[in-house]
């Protein structure tokens, strides 16, 4: 019996399209103020030291780093450095109403639906763990945050990496075969059943299931019945 179920974002509750249009172009054009108008937050600065790192940058100026995390938000790399900064950034333009979370229509109506059937719902993101919150504080469907138990993102590990699914059963106390893992990406799939998690893949339109699906595959959240949801 499923009781828990952790879910991608980019993909499989919201499309990829906002991410890239609207999110990224956001951080992309503020990054460069914001770091040095937060030239005193340690918060900030632990993160733009982490990237560095992260490049095997030993002694980097500010600017060196900004136009590598720049470099990063064009090429998508899923930093857990760049991902910290992005939510730190997104979250004025959340605030000032410049743009809501996309939410495929269905899915705020089924997470209300799962929790009210008593099963626990938690995300597992590569946006930071802030970024998360404010994706679902400011969602198009209102504050969907009151509906999730907990938030994980890239500091528990990649997300096609086994160890990781592992540590989020461990840390939400659930056998994995209880968990169903919902994502739009096969590799984090496999690697969630690696740790012996239930999987579906997530086929948004224009996408379709591919014709051998190694996952269950669904198009939509509407098709899921979790409670069926075979290893
Ligand atoms: C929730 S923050 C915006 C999404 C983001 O930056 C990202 O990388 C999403 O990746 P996902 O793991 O949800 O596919
Ligand atoms: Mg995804």
């Amino acid at each position: 019996m499923i009781q828990v179920i952790l879910t991608d974002i980019e993909g499989t509750t919201s499309s990829i399209r906002f991410v890239k249009d609207v999110l990224f172009p956001y951080a992309r054009q503020r990054l460069p103020a914001f770091v040095e108008t937060h030239a005193d937050d340690a918060d900030v600065q632990h993160w733009l030291q982490e990237a560095a790192k992260e490049a095997g940058l030993v002694s980097a100026s500010q600017q060196e780093i900004i136009d590598l995390l720049i470099e990063w938000i064009d090429a998508d790399r899923k930093s857990t450095a760049l991902k910290a900064l992005q939510g730190m950034i997104w979250k004025d333009g959340y605030a000032s109403g410049e743009y809501r979370a996309h939410l495929y229509p269905e899915v705020a109506a089924r997470l209300r639906a799962w929790k009210d059937a008593g099963k626990r719902l938690y995300v597992y993101s590569s946006g930071s763990v802030p970024a998360q919150k404010l994706f679902f504080g400011y969602s198009e469907a209102g504050d969907l945050t009151p509906l999730f138990d907990g938030y994980f993102d890239t500091e528990v590990g990649g997300k096609r990496d086994v160890e990781s699914y592992r540590r989020i059963a461990a840390a939400i106390g659930a056998t994995p075969d209880t968990i169903v893992f919902l994502s739009d990406i096969v590799e984090e799939l496999d690697a969630a059943r690696a740790a012996g998690l239930r999987t579906t893949l997530l086929a948004r339109a224009p996408t379709t299931c591919p014709a051998e699906a190694a996952h269950r595959c669904v198009a939509d959240f509407d098709a899921i019945d979790v409670d069926r949801t075979t290893p």
